[in-house]
């Protein structure tokens, strides 16, 4: 299980956390989302005690990282694959590493079939690698150990459709097993099809979390009509408030309410659904938030 509990990083002038807590527990995956300079990185690094934060604290299991006691079997880390000795092999690289861990060497072979870096690709050089081998075998790097916990920032980014693919399956198939899955992303669509919970930063500050389905459906009916008129009305009749939204009109109400509503009043609808515009306008509005303040810089 991870716990954030009020993280805050300044630097100088500038607040890059500000008070973020949030749970991740075994059996599920957690995408933690936010535009380019959000905050993510920070946090993670504060997680794994990379960066010591400003206030608050964090912990792995009920204890903070750098009190575990060999890291590597407990808790898998993926921060930046680009970080990899360039001058190793990939097998060199996982060697080292299971020998730092006291693992037997054999889980070398074991993680890189895992990640699909064949023989060929485990004699090459890192710095030969494209960034989707980096990520591949930063992946099996974090995988090395068995850990119950995956922490990875930005897993997915150099992966080919295909890799984004497999990687969800991998991530998807280590939380049915019981473990606990914590992985940034700057794309929701990119979390979405992988994460059960969500939690969403913008400018240090955590502006939305909890169940995605949850988060996605932001608690309203999309509702479309051949005469939009007429379905206001029914819709004011049956005391439902309406908004504009660009394909339609959303209502702060589920959609059998609403197809009551229209029902009663002879309307025909021509698309009924939950409303997912709420988180993505959300974070629409956070990444524009991001760029207006990086273009003022
Ligand atoms: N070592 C540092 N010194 C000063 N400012 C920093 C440092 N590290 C990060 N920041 C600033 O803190 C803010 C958050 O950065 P962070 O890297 O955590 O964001 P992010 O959400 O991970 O975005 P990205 O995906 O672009 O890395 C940014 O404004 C960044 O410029």
């Amino acid at each position: 299980m991870i716990s954030v509990e009020n993280l805050s990083k300044r630097y100088g002038r500038h607040q890059a956390v500000d008070d973020v807590s949030f749970r991740c527990e075994p059996g599920t995956v957690t995408g933690f989302l936010g535009p380019n300079g959000a905050g993510k990185s920070t946090t993670l690094r504060m997680l794994c005690g990379l960066t010591p934060p400003t206030a608050g604290r964090a912990s792995v299991g009920g204890r903070a990282y750098r009190d575990l006691p060999n890291p590597g079997r407990e808790v898998g880390v993926l921060l930046d694959a680009s970080a990899q000795h360039a001058g190793r092999t990939g097998r060199e690289a996982l060697a080292v590493a299971a020998q730092t861990m006291g693992l037997d060497r054999r889980e070398v072979g074991a993680k890189l079939d895992l990640v699909g870096l064949d023989a060929a690709a485990a004699r090459r050089r890192v710095r030969a690698y494209s960034l989707g081998m980096r990520q591949r075998l930063g992946l099996a790097l974090a995988l090395l150990g068995d850990p119950r916990v995956l922490i990875l920032d930005e897993p997915a980014n150099g992966l080919d459709p295909e890799g984004i693919f497999w990687m969800r399956g991998l991530l998807r198939d280590f939380a049915d097993r019981g473990g606990t899955v914590l992985l940034s992303s700057h794309l929701l669509r990119e979390v979405e099809a992988v994460a059960d919970r969500l939690v969403v930063i913008g400018g240090g500050r955590i502006v939305a979390q909890g169940d995605k389905a949850e988060l996605l459906a932001g608690g309203g009916t999309l509702v479309r009509a051949r005469d939009t008129g007429a379905l206001r009305r029914a819709l004011d009749a049956a005391g439902l408030g309406a908004r504009e939204a660009t394909d339609g009109l959303v209502v702060r109400a589920d959609s059998e309410a609403v197809g009551q509503a229209a029902a009663d009043a002879g309307v025909v609808l021509t698309e009924l659904r939950p409303d997912d515009g709420g988180l993505e306008q959300l974070f629409l509005s956070l990444t524009a938030a991001e760029s207006s303040k990086e273009a003022g810089k």
